[in-house]
C-alpha cells in the first residue's frame, strides 16, 4: 500500500497560521483519529480540535477533506490549518506519526499529482518556479508554464508528429511502387518542414524564457578606475562594491542583483582591464573578459576625464550594449563617438547625474527582450535539449524520405519521445528525481 505523507506546507517558523497537508489512503483515517468528530464536507473548511493519542488537545483550528481523486495529489488529501507556533507543528507531526504517516521528502506531493496525472512534468516545473519566483515577470511566465502553455505546446506537436507516423507506416505497410514520392511528399514533407520551423523557432528566441528565469546579466567593463564600481552600487542604490581610488580595486566579479520592468537582473562589476600587476589581477581580467563574453547586455564604462581612447573598449562591445562617459562632473560634456548600435549615456556615478536616464534605458531594454510574446518560451535548459534532440530527428527524418519511408519513421519516432521525454510522458527516472527533489517540503 502506498505510504500516506503529511508536511508542513505553509514556511517554518512561527507565523498567525500553518498549513499540515496530508495525503494517502490514511488521511482520512488521521482526520478521524485527530478530532474525534465526523469528517467535514469534502473541500469545506470545519472548525474542530486535534487531539494526541492520549486524548489531549494540541490546538483547535481549521480541517479540510479531499477525498480522491478530487485533490492536489489525485489521492486521499486532508488538511489542518492550525496556530502557526513550533510546538504546536512539532505536536501534531509527532501525533501524525504515532498515527503511522510519515513526513513528506521534497516534491513528494506534486511527484504524486504528477504520477495520477494531476500535471505533466512542465507543469509541475512551472509550479516550483512559481513558488520561487521572485519578481512579476517571473511569477507571470511560471503561472503560464504551470496552467498548461508548454505542455499544450509540446503536446501539439507531438500529436501532428504521431499522424506524420501513421502516414509514414502506411506506406511501408502498403507501398504503392507508383506514387511513393508524391504520396510521402503529401502526408509527410510539408508538415514535417513546418514543425522543424516551429521547433527551431521555439529554440530560436535568445534564450528569453531561460533570463526571465534565471536573470538577465549585465556586466560592467572598462578601464581600471573608470568608475565601474561607482556605478554598480548607484544602480543598486548600496555599496555592494567597494570603491576606492586605487586602480585594480575590484579584482574578482562582484554581483547584485536587481530587477528591473519586473524581471530579475544580475549585474556584475569586474575587474579593471589592463596589463595585470600580479597572478591574481590577471586571473581577475582572465574573469571580467568572460564574464564581458557571457552576458546578455556589456556597459562599457570610461573615464572621460583621463581616457583619450575608447578604441579598446569599442572592441568589447557589440550592438544593443551601451557605451558610458563616466565623470562628466570632472569633465563636462564629453565628444566620444560610439560603435554602431551602441548608445552612449554621458553620467556621474558620483554625482548620480544622468544615471536615471541609463536606469530608464535599461529597463526598456530589459523589458523589450524579456517580455511573453504570443508563443510560450522554454525556460529551462532541460527543455532546450529536449527541443533540440527532436529538432535533430525531425531533420534527419525529413532528409530521410527522398529514400523511402522506413528511415523517415524512425526517426520520427524518436522525435515523439524526445517530445514524451519533456513532457514525462515516457518515464525517464533521473529527470523525475532531477526535477522534484528541487521542490521544497510539503510541495
Ligand atoms: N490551503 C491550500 N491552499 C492552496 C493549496 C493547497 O493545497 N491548500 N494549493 C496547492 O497547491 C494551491 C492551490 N492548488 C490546488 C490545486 C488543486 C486542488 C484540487 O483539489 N484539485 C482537485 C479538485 C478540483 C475542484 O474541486 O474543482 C482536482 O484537480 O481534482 C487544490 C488546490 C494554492 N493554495
Amino acid at each position: 500500500m502506498t505510504d500516506t505523507i503529511f508536511a508542513l506546507a505553509s514556511a517554518p517558523g512561527r507565523a498567525g497560521v500553518a498549513v499540515i497537508r496530508l495525503s494517502g489512503p490514511l488521511a482520512g483515517p488521521a482526520l478521524d483519529a485527530l478530532t474525534q468528530r465526523p469528517r467535514p464536507a469534502p473541500r469545506a473548511a470545519a472548525l474542530r480540535r486535534f487531539h494526541d493519542d492520549s486524548g489531549a488537545v494540541i490546538d483547535s483550528g481549521l480541517a479540510l477533506w479531499f477525498p480522491a481523486p478530487a485533490s492536489f495529489t489525485g489521492e486521499d488529501c486532508a488538511e489542518l490549518q492550525v496556530h502557526g507556533g513550533p510546538a504546536v507543528i512539532e505536536a501534531l507531526a509527532r501525533a501524525l506519526e504515532a498515527l503511522d504517516l510519515r513526513a513528506a521528502g521534497p516534491g513528494e506531493f506534486t511527484r504524486r499529482a504528477f504520477e495520477h496525472g494531476k500535471l505533466d512534468l512542465t507543469e509541475a516545473e512551472g509550479l516550483a518556479d512559481l513558488i520561487d519566483a521572485e519578481t512579476e515577470g517571473q511569477r507571470a511566465q511560471a503561472l503560464a508554464q504551470m496552467t498548461g502553455a508548454l505542455r499544450a505546446l509540446y503536446e501539439g506537436w507531438r500529436t501532428q508528429l504521431i499522424s506524420i507516423l501513421a502516414a509514414l507506416e502506411g506506406e511501408i505497410d502498403f507501398p504503392d511502387e507508383d506514387d511513393v514520392p508524391d504520396h510521402l511528399s503529401e502526408a509527410a514533407t510539408e508538415p514535417l518542414d513546418a514543425l522543424i520551423k516551429a521547433l527551431a523557432a521555439h529554440l530560436d528566441d535568445a534564450r528569453r524564457g531561460e533570463r526571465v528565469r534565471e536573470g538577465f546579466a549585465i556586466a560592467l567593463i572598462g578601464a581600471p578606475n573608470a568608475g565601474k564600481s561607482s556605478l554598480l552600487n548607484a544602480l543598486a542604490r548600496r555599496e555592494a562594491a567597494i570603491v576606492t581610488d586605487i586602480p585594480g580595486t575590484t579584482r574578482d566579479v562582484v554581483e547584485v542583483r536587481l530587477v528591473l520592468a519586473g524581471f530579475p537582473v544580475i549585474l556584475a562589476d569586474t575587474a579593471g582591464l589592463r596589463e595585470a600587476a600580479d597572478r591574481v589581477e590577471a586571473e581577475g581580467v582572465r574573469r571580467a573578459l568572460a564574464r564581458a563574453e557571457d552576458a546578455d547586455l556589456r556597459l562599457g564604462v570610461s573615464d572621460v576625464s583621463r581616457e583619450t581612447s575608447l578604441d579598446a573598449l569599442h572592441e568589447r562591445l557589440r550592438p544593443g550594449d551601451a557605451l558610458i562617459l563616466n565623470k562628466t562632473d570632472l569633465a563636462g560634456a564629453p565628444d566620444f563617438a560610439s560603435p554602431e548600435g551602441v548608445t552612449a549615456f554621458p553620467l556621474s556615478a558620483t554625482t548620480g547625474e544622468g544615471v536615471a536616464a541609463l536606469e530608464a534605458w535599461l529597463e526598456t531594454a530589459v523589458r523589450q527582450r524579456l517580455s511573453a510574446r504570443e508563443a510560450p518560451a522554454l525556460s529551462r535548459a532541460r527543455h532546450r535539449q529536449g527541443v533540440t534532440r527532436a529538432l535533430d530527428h525531425l531533420t534527419a527524418a525529413r532528409e530521410a524520405l527522398a529514400r523511402g519511408p522506413e528511415l523517415a519513421a524512425l526517426e520520427t519516432h524518436l522525435a515523439i519521445r524526445a517530445l514524451e521525454g519533456l513532457t514525462g510522458r515516457v518515464d525517464v527516472e533521473d529527470v523525475l528525481d532531477a526535477v522534484f527533489s528541487q521542490f521544497c517540503i510539503g510541495k
